[in-house]
């Protein structure tokens, strides 16, 4: 089955004549090695291919199979640059580690956790032992427990080990432009986010809010798109923009660039990528060990199906990259022809302008194998029947009947016979002879001879040419799953040739940003003009009709530049109307409506996906035949009130830009949610040109944009109370943008037991706060006297709190922020059942929010059982004390009377 791909696997499998004599039913291996599962894990065709094309030495083959039959290990990393990222890496050394040291389960000690040894800053790790007996011994639970938590506040994030290693390769830098081409479900987006705000440190006096670069994370199924917008909220950043194109027909766009010296002028360049990861569509056959339906479905012509597809994005991407830029080429497949055969390809179509680097001495401690010189190449669909070791085209009429020579089919009967007396070593030639024969053609021409018209529908890029030395082939890295118990990898880095421009060099993002700049001065200067001729008009009742038609007048007023822009755009996209406008007033904005807690945060997904389905926004613009619905994607105006309202509230810092904040419809009006961009979004956005309507560039609908920043303000419902200066709260998702851009002063701070108190306590009413006379300027006195009705952020800071539950005393290592809703008559916890639950399990060990301590909400079927387990004993131990009570009770009325 192809990994992402089209059409990858069908038929696979359905193959005959695998043995010696053609349409033969191949005997079952007598070496199966059948797990739990019950599915086979043998596959002879996978292990004839793999050995003919010489992917380990033979002597190593036994290892090589036995590997991928073995169950894969749990591994995760500690996410970089948050406050937590330190104090998780000292929870792993100082108490998990000592306490999942010599753990037995069933007579044999469990591994406990290691390093990875390569990883920045020991932040990977890898526990070498399969999933199900972690879940068996007492320690082990816990640490899954731990793991669950951390993942699901993002913490932590659960990756398999090797496909942590292309963003690593990739070296991304803060003022990087970086496209993921290929990225849902996004674990190396999240990689991807994290370098550029921080560089992969354990320190969070690293982090940068808010970096020059930018992350495109592209998928080109609309599904996974949308489920990579999902699941960026677990690290939000202002920095991230989601797509959903067709990576092999990756659109360019311009933008608004402006040279470093100081007398140049804004100008208008196409955009070009410091850094891509085309982490391609693959068959996958490098992850057998967790996707076992590959063991039945593996067939050669999988490879060669997704082939052109592979070549076709990267060379996309090599088009789309800077001079001087990076791609990192990668799949999890381990055949030549998704891998070696594509990158040779691109390499002499780019003729010398592209090339790969040599990363030997790059994480030295990854153990990697140089990549394949030359490689055997199976085409057609499996209708190549054998017959002796030799065969027939039969699906062919011109080569009906040919009997060719099967390139590597010697003394196959032979050693077969000898087979009988003893079992061959695993990747010897007898025990090659042992398996089916593979239809290889030695060359396109030759396929030419033998079957023309596949020989037309067959790429000649999937053959070695002999010139892969010289192109440097062998610098290609393959990660082969025995040398560090892991899955299968491929990755190749390759560099752009720089060019004599040494602006150009350095990337785009900053000359984007010093266009922004002037662009951003200009515009002020305008808005100033704007609002002294406003001034003098008369004042409206309601103030936001004024804001409406300024806009207006802006747009017509910039008109002239904004137009030919478009036009232009729209003239290479092969079509005159930029957008067909909605009908006033429809908006989509989706979002549920916030009532107090359990309304707080909307099922983003759902909404996604309703939005997805609905669409109140179809341009007509395609990219492969999709039709673009989403809703616009607009900077709210800097004059707008609740834009005002926004900053007069929080006493942001200077590095918060109102400008940055962006609704979706196309009045730009905050309605329910306000997203957060960072500059740099807002230079490709609006192509650092004046702003026009619905989209203000053609460039959100080129590149069909579906999300931009984070969401980070959301209207609170209800709030009518006069006194009330700001109706909107920070969400919970946002505090890791928008925490670093408020003053410290502006921050609350609060101890274990404040929180223990709010997330026991649903809107608890002032009088009701518990307060220390002792203490007047404690959290709750501040909340009840002095807080301003409204949003406000609460720092927990470290220490102990006692658990009524079990008496245990519970230490908070780093301090952890939370939104709080202060009303007019109570004070609430801005998080959602499920944020509240696990806020408190990490904090408490228990869930406040329910009275008797438990999970919420269940994160798996197997806690969904333990839940229904414990619920059930405390069933029974009530019942039991109820008996008691009625006996002690029954006692009590005999005596008395
Ligand atoms: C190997 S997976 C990517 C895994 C991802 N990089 C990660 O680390 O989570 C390949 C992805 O490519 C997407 N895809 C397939 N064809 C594509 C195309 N033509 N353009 C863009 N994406 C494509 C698939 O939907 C799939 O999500």
């Amino acid at each position: 089955m192809a990994r992402g791909g089209r059409g990858g696997g069908r038929g696979a499998g359905r193959g005959r004549g695998r043995g010696r004599g053609a349409g033969r039913r191949e005997p079952r291996p007598r070496d199966e090695n059948w797990i739990q599962s019950g599915l086979d894990q043998t596959n002879k065709k996978f292990e004839a291919y793999y050995i003919d094309q010489g992917i380990v030495e033979p002597e190593e083959w036994g290892a090589f199979i036995q590997t991928l039959r073995d169950p894969l290990p749990t591994s995760f990393r500690i996410t970089s640059g948050k406050s937590t990222t330190s104090v998780l890496l000292r929870q792993m050394h100082e108490t998990y580690l000592p306490f999942l040291t010599g753990v037995q389960y069933e007579g044999e000690t469990i591994p406990a956790p290691k390093v990875l040894p390569w990883y920045p800053e020991g932040l990977g790790w890898q526990i070498d032992v399969r999933k199900n007996v972690l879940r068996k011994t007492e320690q082990f639970k816990k640490f899954q427990h731990f793991l669950v938590h951390e993942t699901e506040v993002g913490n932590i994030s659960r990756q398999e080990t090797v496909s942590m290693i292309p963003p690593l390769f990739l070296d991304v830098q803060q003022h990087h432009i970086v496209l993921d081409m290929c990225a849902a479900p996004g674990s190396k987006t999240a990689q991807l986010i994290e370098a550029l705000h921080s560089p992969l440190t354990t320190s969070p006096e690293s982090f940068d809010p808010c970096p020059p670069g930018f992350v495109v994370a592209n998928d080109s199924d609309a599904k996974r798109a949308h489920m990579l917008v999902h699941q960026s909220s677990r690290l939000p950043s202002p920095n991230l923009c989601v797509a959903n194109c067709d990576a092999s027909n990756w659109p360019s766009v311009k933008v608004s660039w402006k040279s470093e010296a100081a007398e140049a002028a804004v100008e208008e360049r196409t955009m070009r990528y410091d850094r891509i990861l085309a982490d391609v569509p693959c068959s996958g056959d490098g992850t057998l060990r967790k996707n076992l339906l590959i063991w039945k479905e593996w067939h050669p012509n999988t490879a060669s199906n997704l082939h052109n597809l592979q070549l076709r994005i990267l060379m996309r991407g090599l088009h789309s990259l800077r001079p001087g830029g990076r791609l990192v080429y990668s799949t999890c497949s381990l055949n030549p022809i998704e891998n070696e055969a594509v990158v040779a390809a691109a390499l002499r179509e780019c003729a010398g302008s592209v090339h790969i680097v040599d990363q030997s001495d790059v994480m030295p401690d990854l153990k990697r194998r140089r990549g394949l010189a030359t490689w055997k190449v199976c085409p057609g669909k499996g209708k190549h029947l054998f017959e002796g070791g030799r065969f027939v085209d039969a699906s062919s009429s011109s080569s009906k009947g040919k009997k060719v020579e099967v390139e590597g089919a010697e003394n196959g009967e032979a050693a077969a016979e000898e087979e009988e007396a003893a079992a061959p070593e695993p990747g010897s030639a007898a025990y090659r002879a042992t398996l089916p024969q593979v239809p290889y053609v030695s060359s396109w021409q030759r396929l030419q001879e033998l079957d023309p018209s596949l020989a037309e529908r067959t790429s000649k890029t999937m053959w070695p040419q002999g010139d892969e030395e010289e192109l440097g082939i062998r610098h290609c890295m393959r990660i082969v799953p025995q040398d560090q118990n892991t899955g299968g990898f491929f990755v190749t880095v390759l560099e752009k040739k720089a060019s004599g421009d040494a602006e150009e060099n350095e990337g785009m993002a900053v000359g984007m940003l010093r266009a922004l700049d002037m662009l951003d001065a200009e515009r002020e200067a305008q808005e100033a003009q704007e609002a002294e001729s406003t001034a003098k008009r008369p004042l409206s009742p309601d103030g936001e009709a004024e804001e409406d038609e300024a806009p207006a007048k802006k747009v017509k007023q910039d008109g002239e530049t904004a137009e030919v822009e478009t036009e232009a755009q729209a003239e290479e996209m092969g079509q005159e109307d930029e957008a067909e406008e909605k009908p006033e007033g429809e908006h989509s904005e989706n979002e549920v409506p916030d009532g107090p807690d359990t309304n707080v945060k909307p099922d983003n997904h759902a909404v996604d996906r309703q939005k997805a389905r609905l669409g109140n926004h179809d341009n007509g613009v395609n990219s492969g035949g999709m039709p673009y619905r989403e809703d616009p994607l607009v900077h709210v105006s800097q004059r707008n009130p609740q834009v005002h309202s926004i900053v007069d509230f929080f006493h942001f810092t200077d590095k918060f830009n109102p400008r940055n904040l962006l609704v979706r419809n196309k009045d730009g009006q905050p309605l329910r949610s306000v997203y957060l961009t960072s500059n740099s979004i807002r230079a490709l956005i609006s192509g650092g040109g004046p702003g026009k309507g619905a989209h203000p560039t053609a460039n959100p609908i080129k590149m069909r944009l579906i999300n931009a920043g984070t969401k980070a303000f959301g209207r609170q419902e209800g709030g009518r109370d006069p006194k009330l200066q700001c109706k909107w709260r920070i969400l919970s998702d946002a505090i890791l943008a928008l925490r670093p851009l408020m003053a410290p002063s502006n921050i609350l701070k609060a101890q274990m037991s404040d929180l223990a108190y709010l997330a026991t306590h649903h809107y608890p009413t002032l009088e009701s706060l518990p307060e220390e006379d002792d203490k007047p300027d404690s959290f709750f006195s501040l909340v009840k006297k002095d807080l301003r009705m409204g949003s406000h952020l609460v720092d927990v800071m470290p220490g102990t709190w006692t658990s009524p539950f079990d008496g245990e005393t519970k230490t908070l290592d780093s301090l952890v922020t939370v939104p709080i809703w202060r009303a007019a008559a109570s004070v609430n916890l801005m998080l959602d059942k499920q944020e509240k639950s696990a806020l408190s399990f990490r904090v408490f060990g228990a869930d406040l929010s329910n009275p008797t301590g438990d999970r919420q909400f269940a994160v798996n079927k197997n806690q969904q059982a333990q839940m229904k387990a414990s619920a059930e004993k405390r069933a029974q131990r009530e019942k039991e004390q109820q008996l008691v009570l009625d006996e002690e009770e029954l006692q009590r009325l005999e005596n008395e009377g």
